[in-house]
């Protein structure tokens, strides 16, 4: 079942919580809304749901206006964050529910009930514990109950609200994989809310970034992440360090008196520009006095005091304190603070010691000009 979202406005009080939102979900897809908290993706899915209503604009399911359809006949199918199993119930019973409810002539046999929910209970992985109640499951075991209790009634589309939001790290990894396995075997069109960027990305068809009630972006995972369309965006998918300066001559100018070199701001003179560079895309090196100057004699990349490296597994993260800046980490204004990210062998190999001064040079940076990119 596709979905078609038409120019939806949202406004509660005087606070616009989605502006103009248009968006096309092809049937069978797995789409991410990602954004920062309050960014209005729960709103969003709540008008797809029917549970609210737009102000202006539609939702359509596979063409059909569904502004005056009620919630129960839309077809879809939701799992929350803490979704509440009913708790006098066991597991078989819970994911039963939608299908006794059913009106009498709608409703299957009991046997046949039976048979879907224990194929349910297969599907998720957790027949073994059907006869147990809510209480005796683990939280990643309880969400996949609420996703087969979702599912059984069949629905058309099925609604995610961080489904995986209260679980730990390796919970929530474990089942962001399964729930894009069983996607792929159910083919069910699904859109899921996030803040988590590794979570859309990793997980989604296409991933459509929010911010302020607005789609930023949509795109494929790679698309989106290779070519960010805003500085949010960029920001917003993954840690970036922000270096503003001033460009000239294909140079910009950063405000600690150091240059970086950048093709795209060769016609802009004199205009604002924010380069923002992954932690692992600065190159590390051990500064020497002069070593910082390009073949011209111009200052090249950034001096900086290693303040903190953190070396776990395989990555060293380094805390990087520029040059001239006379706070210490833990004080420093958060945008002063530079982070790069090498590999922990390379930190061993040179022997790198807190304390040093080094010199850091993007590899890779994306460019944004004036005020208004800023973050
Ligand atoms: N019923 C309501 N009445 C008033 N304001 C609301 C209502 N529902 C949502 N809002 C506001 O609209 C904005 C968007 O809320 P929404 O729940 O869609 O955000 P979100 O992106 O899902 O955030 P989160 O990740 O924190 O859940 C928020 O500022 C919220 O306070």
């Amino acid at each position: 079942m596709s979905i078609e979202i038409r120019n939806v406005s949202k406004q509660f009080g005087s606070f616009q919580a989605l502006r103009d939102v248009s968006l096309d979900i092809a049937s069978g897809e797995l789409i991410a809304l990602l954004g920062p908290s309050g960014c209005g993706k729960t709103t969003l899915l709540r008008i797809i749901a029917g549970l609210e209503t737009p102000d202006t604009g539609s939702i359509h399911f596979a063409g059909e206006d569904q502004t005056d359809v009620h919630v129960r006949e839309r077809g879809v199918g939701f799992v929350f964050q803490h979704y509440a199993l009913f708790r006098h119930m066991t597991v078989f019973d819970n994911v039963a529910f939608g299908l006794r409810m059913k009106p009498r002539k709608e409703r299957p046999a009991e046997s046949a009930i039976r048979q879907k929910v224990m194929d349910l209970l297969k599907l998720v992985q957790l027949d073994w514990i059907a006869e147990r109640y809510p209480s005796q499951l683990s939280g990643g075991q309880r969400q996949r109950i609420a996703l087969a209790r979702a599912l059984a009634v069949e629905p058309q589309v099925l609604l995610l609200d961080e489904p995986f939001g209260a679980l730990d790290a390796k919970v929530r990894k474990e089942l962001r994989r399964w729930l894009r396995r069983l996607h792929d075997e159910l083919h069910v069109t699904s859109i899921f809310v996030t803040h988590d960027q590794e979570e859309a990305l990793e997980v989604a068809d296409r991933v459509v970034v929010i911010n302020q009630g607005r789609i930023e972006q949509q795109g494929t995972p790679q698309q989106v992440w290779d070519n960010p369309a805003s500085a949010f965006v960029y920001g917003f998918l993954g840690d970036v360090n922000l270096f503003k300066g001033r460009a000239n001559d294909g140079r910009i100018h950063l405000e600690e008196g150091m240059q970086l070199d950048s093709p795209e701001v060769r016609h802009a003179d004199g205009t604002q520009a924010f380069a923002y560079v992954r932690p692992h895309d600065l190159d590390v090196q051990r500064y020497a006095p002069g070593q910082a100057l390009d073949a011209h004699g111009r200052p090249r990349g950034i001096v900086v005091q290693l303040e903190r490296a953190i070396v776990v597994g395989p990555i060293a993260r380094l805390e990087l304190i520029p040059e001239g800046s006379t706070q210490s980490a833990d004080n420093a204004a958060p945008e002063a603070l530079i982070e790069a990210q090498i590999p922990a062998q390379q930190f061993h190999e040179m022997g790198l010691r807190e304390g040093e001064m080094l010199v850091v040079t993007p590899r890779r940076m994306k460019v944004f000009l004036d005020e208004a990119a800023g973050i």
